[in-house]
């Protein structure tokens, strides 16, 4: 098995539960090079290949454009290319930042894409290369995802109840935090699956249950920590940022759950065991 991300979120989590598998950090695999993927993997000849690398600064691809198209857009292409011609299984981790956030009903993997920000249409990218190598591989859309390492709302959070006893935080965008835990877990069992049967392949959603706020989740997470911040919620207008991020971030992950066996794990279950790991670093 490759892995392609040796120390973000996902990668990290994957590490603990694969020992044996192979990670390529940039040093190893640079994404702004897409043959090199391809080569890497065609002569390493793996079982198969799980891409969780990726360019996530989002505000920052704004004006980061080229060099997040080649990461997220142009790369998975090439990694699905050398696993198709392998004949092996390929797992890619995709975003809710690919949909245009209307409405409040839970978005389902064959919606309409409508990206609002370069990061979703890169990301989006990506996936259509993919799609269009036509192997066995699975494009699983995640949100809003946390872990005690690398950057995350979690850890932003944390940070900023140093300096801070009120915090401002959008009340309109609702989505499903999901520990890179348990998207790191998902990604095994979906590998595993394709493995035996290829029929599977396709696009999928994994988000952590319930759906929630920013506000709310950043308000759990002060619960949870024991800290005194108050969280006043506000409208996404009062927050200006570069990126456009999308109100609804609800992904329907029944699919997932139907085809895998995998549902929808408790966000709060997971963010308590993270809380515990950031304590004891
Ligand atoms: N973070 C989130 O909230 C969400 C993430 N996702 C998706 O989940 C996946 C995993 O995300 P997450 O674990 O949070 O990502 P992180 O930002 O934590 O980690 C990204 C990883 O990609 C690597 N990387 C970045 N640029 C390159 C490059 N040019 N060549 C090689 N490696 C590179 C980084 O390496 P280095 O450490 O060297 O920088 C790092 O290991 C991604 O596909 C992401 O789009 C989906 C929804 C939400
Ligand atoms: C720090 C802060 C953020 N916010 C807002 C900004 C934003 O709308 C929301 C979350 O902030 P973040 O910076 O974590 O958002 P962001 O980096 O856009 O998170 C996204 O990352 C990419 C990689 C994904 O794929 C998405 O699923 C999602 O997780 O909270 C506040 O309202 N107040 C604050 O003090
Ligand atoms: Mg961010």
């Amino acid at each position: 098995m490759i892995v392609f991300g040796k120390t973000g979120q996902v990668a990290t989590e994957l590490r603990k539960l694969l020992p044996t598998a192979t990670f390529l950090g940039r040093e190893q695999a640079d994404l702004s090079d897409p043959a090199a993927c391809y080569a890497v993997i065609m002569a390493a000849k793996p079982d198969a290949v799980i891409n969780a690398a990726a360019y996530t600064a989002v505000d920052k691809a704004e004006e980061d454009t080229v060099l997040a198209a080649l990461i997220n857009g142009a790369a998975p292409g090439q990694m699905a290319k050398a696993c198709a011609e392998l004949g092996i299984p390929f797992v890619h981790i995709s975003t809710d930042y690919v949909f245009d956030g209307q409405g409040d009903a839970p978005f389902k993997a064959d919606h309409p894409t409508a990206p609002l920000g370069a990061y979703g249409r890169t990301k989006l990218q990506g996936e259509e290369g993919v799609r269009a190598e036509a192997g066995t591989h699975a494009i699983l859309r995640t949100s809003w995802v946390f872990s005690a390492h690398g950057n995350n709302f979690v850890k932003t959070m944390l940070r900023l109840s140093e300096t801070h006893d009120n915090l401002t935080v959008v009340a309109d965008q609702t989505g499903g935090p999901t520990s890179a835990r348990d998207i790191a877990k998902a990604c095994v069992e979906i590998s595993k699956q394709l493995k035996t049967d290829p029929t599977k392949s396709g696009t999928y959603h994994f988000s952590g249950y319930p759906n929630v706020n920013w506000a709310d989740f950043a308000r759990l997470i002060f619960v949870q920590a024991g800290k005194t911040v108050t969280v006043e919620g506000i409208p996404t207008s009062a927050y200006p940022t570069p990126a456009t991020r999308p109100c609804n971030s609800r992904l329907d992950c029944s699919m997932t759950e139907t085809i895998f066996g995998v549902a929808r794990p408790e966000w709060k279950d997971a963010l308590s065991a993270c809380l515990s790991e950031l304590e004891t670093k």
